[in-house]
């Protein structure tokens, strides 16, 4: 099993690019924000306990999204491998994949980093807010919020995957067709 955690800030392609990577690894792609999104809009038990915090552009707290994860990840054992896109974002999270995965005899193969400039992610967001209905996307305050959470919760991350040599990261500036090429040759060499 190959399982690649892409990581970046809000706004940085993680979605787009996971398309993409999907199809060409045959890998189950896991976007824990879009999880969230389809069980708002279903109004669900799981969504009733996040809007909240999703509403607010903060993270949805830790028990909740790994048991939704992991659930996610036990519906899928037949998989190839899977994409991890929006987990782990904290290091307890990143700390729950490392204990959970080898129950299933797997690990984290490698995590990808998106990265771009803030005032270019946030310039994207906007526009997005415009057509993706997205209520976390129309407010500058919110989208300030999601930076927030990122730089203080989820940039820790970048040095635990270093340590475990599992951390690369790509341009995230330029075509969807160049940054996929960036993307798919770290996947090639690894
Ligand atoms: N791993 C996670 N831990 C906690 N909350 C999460 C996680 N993934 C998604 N969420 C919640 O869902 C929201 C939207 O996630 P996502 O679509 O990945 O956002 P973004 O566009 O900010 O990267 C987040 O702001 C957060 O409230």
């Amino acid at each position: 099993m190959i399982n690649i955690v892409l990581f970046g800030k809000p706004g940085a392609g993680k979605g787009t690019q996971a398309e993409f990577l999907k199809e060409k690894y045959k890998l189950t792609h896991l976007s824990t924000g879009d999880i969230f999104r389809f069980n708002l809009k279903n109004d669900t038990d799981l969504g009733k306990k996040a809007r909240v915090f999703m509403d607010n552009g903060e993270l949805v707290p830790c028990e909740v999204t790994t048991a939704m994860l992991i659930d996610e990840v036990n519906k899928h054992l037949d998989t190839e491998g899977f994409l991890f896109d929006g987990y782990p974002r904290t290091l307890d999270q990143a700390r729950a994949l490392d204990e959970f995965l080898p129950t299933i005899g797997s690990s984290v193969t490698a995590t990808i980093a998106l990265e771009a400039d803030d005032e270019i992610l946030v310039a994207r967001l906007l526009e997005r807010g415009k057509t993706s209905g997205r209520a976390d996307d129309q407010d500058e305050e919110k989208i300030r919020v999601r930076y927030q959470e990122y730089n203080e919760k989820t940039a820790p991350l970048i040095g635990y995957y270093k340590e475990q040599n599992k951390f690369h990261a790509v341009n995230g500036i330029g075509s969807i067709e160049e940054i996929t090429e960036r993307l798919t040759s770290v996947i090639d060499n690894l």
